[in-house]
């Protein structure tokens, strides 16, 4: 057997993942779907018996004269058909409740699943186009495949019992009218299977296109972009891009689809012929007086339900590999591992960190760059000191905090906090002992109150601490001048949100920061969008703001960061100058430079 035929009759047989996922999902829903589905494909074929028995009863009662007997057994007979229809009637009502419940647990179960992966991996995905094409094909699949592959596999069952019945009562006849039944029903398989490929990779291809488009869809209908794109007048250039991607993606797939049709109007046309032979073979043999009429009706009859039970099978079968096909792309996104691996027996975090975080000749290079981020750094930061990196934009500075945070490892070189390297620390133990806030901050569409409280999730929430750390940063002051003060939503998204300046949702960040029960504490600019008082309110008691904790300050206003104990200027991702303020300025290097520059501009 050749390997892709292989390949494809594994693909078929690949549906135990799914199913467990939707038994996962919800068993109970599930046993009962599926006992519903049993109990539906069982009553036909007991009507169908029972309309047997009252024909038959109905015929002996013309010639027999005792009637009675047989006309209670009729009663029976219909009373039995009525509660099988009655059953009918209830398991198909029932059926649709039990299907919208079991299908909106799985959906919500995918989803919870997609979401613990997105989590899992590491940021460094988040930085490959391939990863939210993954992503997006999983999206698109994980939502409804694993119920149809459940539904398929019953219908696999269901009519393989109808054509066993059916090929039994024609071979009876011709062994060769069985045989048309199987070679009439081959193309259109064919067929299906052959289109499920082409379809499957020209939608891998094209995810990246399909994404391109539900880009410029969110740059359209954003409130992000809304301002920017009406003062460029942006609206029509992104909504033609979209209009002729979509137009490129449609006509591509109407191409496909086309050619499909034609191709199973052919494979059908060629069904229909061999089906028509087979029936003139059995009115020949009634012409003939081999076979009565009642047996040309039966097995015209057996004919018709034997095809459609078996282009039910092959088509289910082919159902089956169409979506295990799909779901590939389920599985693909699952199996990513993150490359940030956690050590087997991690070793515990010093608390308190005695002799402080050391960076020791290290470099990184983001993995979609050619050039290093970072090169050689030697750094340290002692316990409760303060530090401060300096540099022009791109030299380094937020890459190397996010070494600090493992959210990368370091290409080459060693961090190490009091002599124990990160990589062997628990990785979540470590992040709880660093409390950073990035210039690209996230502004929750939450209440002020829970925004402040994402930084320690620990405590309860309308702690009192949160009312502290917003007075530390001086959120205090905007929040309570909001309608309904911390339980204000913050952000336009939700009714009755307020929207707040860019310094004042920095001012809650920090807060954030400060809440945090961390060893260090890292701010990336903190105070870039915020007035010259509340930042000289931060930074004028900044040590005693922070009691204690171990600080890395960024910032491109060098006056806010005269006070740390050493200041390191980084320049194209190494650092080239490193002491106290005053060092620097003797040193007359880049620094004073800078800071002179900066004085003149405020004198
Ligand atoms: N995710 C990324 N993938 C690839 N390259 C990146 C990524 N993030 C940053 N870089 C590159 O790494 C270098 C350092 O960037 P980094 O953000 O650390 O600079 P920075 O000193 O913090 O700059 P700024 O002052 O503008 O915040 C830059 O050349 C940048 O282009």
């Amino acid at each position: 057997m050749n390997q892709s035929l292989k390949q494809k009759l594994k693909g078929v047989f690949r549906f135990l993942p799914a199913l467990r996922l939707v038994w996962q999902a919800s068993p109970v829903w599930t046993t009962t779907h599926v006992v519903l589905i049993i109990i539906q494909g069982i009553i036909p074929i007991i009507l169908l018996y029972l309309t047997k028995l009252i024909i038959d009863t109905v015929t002996v009662s013309v010639t027999t004269t005792n009637k009675e007997s047989l006309f209670q057994k009729l009663v029976f007979f219909i009373i039995l058909t009525g509660v099988a229809t009655l059953i009918n009637v209830f398991c198909s009502a029932i059926g649709e409740l039990v299907k919208t419940a079991q299908s909106r647990k799985v959906t919500d179960y995918m989803s919870s699943i997609l979401h613990a992966k997105s989590i899992e991996v590491d940021l460094e995905y988040y930085e490959n186009p391939q990863y939210f094409d993954t992503l997006q094909r999983a999206q698109q699949e994980a939502i409804y495949r694993p119920n149809i592959i459940l539904g398929n596999l019953v219908w696999v069952a269901q009519n393989f019992i109808s054509l066993v019945t059916m090929v039994g009562l024609l071979l009876s006849l011709h062994w060769g009218i069985g045989g048309i039944l199987f070679v009439a029903a081959i193309p259109s398989v064919l067929v299906r299977i052959k289109f499920t490929e082409i379809l499957f990779h020209w939608q891998r291809k094209q995810t990246a296109m399909e994404r391109q488009g539900q880009y410029l869809s969110w740059l359209l209908t954003g409130d992000n972009f809304a301002k920017e794109i009406r003062l460029f007048n942006l609206g029509n250039i992104f909504s033609q891009q979209y209009d002729t991607l979509r137009k490129k993606l449609y006509q591509e797939n109407l191409n496909i689809s086309t050619k499909r049709s034609f191709a199973n109007v052919a494979a059908q046309s060629l069904a229909a012929l061999l089906m028509l032979a087979a029936y003139s073979y059995i009115i020949y043999q009634a012409f003939l007086g081999i076979i009565r009429i009642g047996d040309l009706v039966i097995y015209r009859e057996a004919l018709q339900r034997g095809q459609s039970a078996l282009t039910g099978l092959l088509g289910s079968l082919s159902s089956l590999y169409e979506d295990n096909l799909f779901l590939s792309n389920l599985y693909e996104f699952l199996d990513l591992k993150p490359n940030i691996v956690q050590p087997a027996n991690p070793k515990p975090v010093p608390k308190p960190i005695q002799k402080g975080i050391v960076f020791e000749r290290v470099s990184f290079q983001y993995a979609n760059s050619q050039r290093q981020a970072i090169k050689d750094i030697n750094l340290t930061l002692g316990a409760g000191e303060v530090i401060a990196l300096v540099g022009e934009n791109g030299s380094g500075k937020t890459t190397l905090i996010k070494l600090l945070c493992r959210l990368y490892e370091p290409t080459s070189g060693n961090i190490t906090v009091d002599g124990i390297n990160l990589n062997q620390l628990d990785t979540t133990a470590w992040r709880r002992e660093v409390s950073v806030i990035f210039q690209d901050y996230v502004k929750y569409h939450f209440t002020a109150a829970e925004n402040i409280r994402l930084g320690n999730v620990e405590i309860p929430a309308n702690d009192q601490s949160v009312v502290s750390a917003a007075m530390l940063s001086g959120a205090h002051d905007v929040i309570t001048r909001l309608p309904q003060s911390y339980h204000t939503v913050l952000g336009k998204l939700f009714n009755q949100g307020e929207e707040l300046s860019i310094g004042q949702w920095q001012k809650v960040a920090l807060a954030r920061a400060f809440l945090r029960k961390s060893q260090i504490i890292v701010l990336d600019e903190p105070t870039s969008a915020m007035d010259p008082k509340a930042e000289y309110e931060v930074f004028e008691n900044f040590r005693q703001l922070i009691k204690g904790q171990a600080a890395i300050l960024i910032s491109h206003r060098l006056s806010t960061v005269k006070m740390a104990d050493r200041i390191y200027v980084m320049d194209q991702g190494s650092i080239v100058e490193s002491g106290t303020h005053e060092e620097l300025i003797q040193l007359q290097g880049s620094y004073a430079y800078l800071f002179e520059t900066q004085a003149q501009n405020y004198r």
